[in-house]
């Protein structure tokens, strides 16, 4: 028997896509450029194993398909994806599809998906969150090529997708790199929600003097409020873990410094190209840049010395209010960043839909994402800033960011996030701000020009002497 789709790639993330594609009743052939690996996989797949079809080639791979044929690449992102699709392309018929569901950088998405329409053939560059266990059990899913292509395998991308309140997560977001953008644009809000929680983290260890034990009650009882989220709840669990070798607190003996893989620095990169401002993003990814600097902080904390204050008259309910505010600030951020995206490449990105396929499975998933997706369905053309539901809670939160911000800077305690956010909410609720000072400068050395208050165009001067 035939089977209905195909993926290559055993990795973490790959096996566990292909337990759930067989899972949910679909023979998946599977290949992997280990055969052992292949092996070992189906042996372990329990009595999902009569849906899994092992394949030991891209031959056997494509002949085990039924037609027109889908495979899925689950590999890691960059030349190896034009490698397999390269391997492919002489072993499939036109109408057959490619489906990179990797991490793929969206402009390697938009460039494969010309390439694929210049051949006449289908591709699909899908977004995949949730990690290991979202793949294995109900990832979100972001799709990006044509509306064609995807409806040929939504069934199957809908039956293994999350769901919330029964709606399958995995939506089509739009052409060609549509579906990769909106992922980068996921994990670089991932990036700033974790930031968030580990500044606020530090605050609790530092600043307030709590033990693990007790920052993960806290994240716990945060996961019953307005924070609910996958990456509150794990927050609780990473504090209150136990180091098996020493018995210690997990966290104590985990290095502080940051990995990334690239998605982060990416949407921070194209955020500047759109001219979107997302600065507490690009707080994130700065800090997982310095927290890399581990030697030289050593170095830096000799010269200077590392000591911070405690945080004096700041509470617990502080640190949730303006957790939340800057929570909405930064999705506000993300939002308006695909929002731009969506002018500039023409995609008419869905924003409630987005917010809608990252209610469950996806690793940002939480309570707010829900509300988000109700202001911006009620009101598309509107920021969440302004959002009227979110508009009020910035304003009930904000006092609380604002308190923290100065006292968590005056007791030396590094909140880069909460700033950025901070910051980003007055700059722009100033409708006279200070970039008057920028153009007055950009033109007094480079007679860049500027435009005037009281009259049109941009290429006015200042009187500079000759
Ligand atoms: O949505 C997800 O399932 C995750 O974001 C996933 O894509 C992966 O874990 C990231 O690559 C982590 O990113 P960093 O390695 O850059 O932290």
């Amino acid at each position: 028997e035939k089977a209905d789709i195909g993926l290559i790639g055993l990795g973490t993330m790959g096996a566990a896509l292909a337990l759930n594609i067989a899972e949910k009743g679909f023979r998946v052939a599977v290949y992997n450029r280990t055969a052992e690996v292949t092996r070992a996989f189906k042996a372990g797949a329990g009595d999902l194993a009569d849906n899994i079809v092992t394949t030991e080639s891209h031959e056997e791979l494509v002949a085990a398909l039924s037609e027109p044929r889908a495979v899925i690449l689950m590999v890691p992102a960059g030349r190896i994806v034009d490698a397999q699709i390269e391997t492919l392309r002489p072993l499939m018929d036109k109408p057959d599809m490619v489906i990179d569901a990797g991490n793929a950088d969206f402009h390697d998405t938009r460039r494969r998906a010309e390439a694929a329409k210049a051949a006449g053939e289908a591709f699909l560059g899908i977004g995949v969150s949730g990690g290991e266990d979202g793949a294995r059990h109900g990832p979100s899913i972001m799709g990006g090529g044509t509306p064609e292509a995807w409806d040929r395998v939504k069934h199957i991308l809908e039956a293994i997708a999350a769901r919330h309140d029964g709606q399958p997560c995995a939506t089509w977001m739009g052409p060609d790199g549509a579906g990769h953008f909106v992922k980068a644009v996921h994990n670089g809000i991932e990036y700033a929600d974790m930031q968030i929680i580990a500044e606020t983290y530090g605050l609790l260890r530092d600043g307030m003097g709590h033990d693990y034990d007790r920052i993960g009650a806290l994240f716990d009882r945060w996961n019953d409020g307005p924070l609910q989220s996958y990456l509150v709840e794990i927050s609780a669990r990473v504090s209150e873990a136990v180091d098996t070798r020493t018995g210690r607190p997990l966290l104590s003996v985990i290095e502080d410094t940051a990995g990334q893989k690239g998605t982060g620095r990416w949407t921070a990169i194209e955020a500047h190209h759109l001219g979107a401002p997302i600065p507490v993003i690009e707080a994130a990814v700065s800090a997982r840049n310095i927290s890399a600097l581990k030697d030289e902080r050593e170095r830096v904390e000799t010269r200077f010395g590392g000591a911070v204050e405690p945080l004096g008259d700041i509470d617990e309910a502080t640190l949730e209010q303006a957790m939340i505010a800057g929570k909405i600030l930064c999705y506000a951020q993300g939002f308006e960043m695909l929002r731009e995206a969506s002018e500039t490449f023409g995609w008419d990105l869905p924003l409630p839909a987005i917010a809608e396929v990252w209610r469950a499975g996806c690793i940002i998933r939480s309570a707010m994402l829900d509300e988000m997706a109700a202001a911006l369905g009620d009101a598309p053309g509107t920021p969440l800033l302004r959002a009227p539901a979110f508009a009020d809670r910035i304003e009930r939160a904000l006092p609380a960011l604002r308190r923290l911000t100065v006292a968590a800077m005056r007791s030396g305690h590094a909140v880069s996030a909460h700033a950025a956010a901070l910051g980003y909410f007055d700059q722009m609720r100033r409708a006279r701000g200070t970039a008057d000072m920028i153009q007055g400068q950009r033109d007094y050395f480079g007679r860049h020009g500027f435009a005037r208050l009281d009259d049109e165009g941009r290429d006015h001067h200042g009187p500079w002497a000759d």
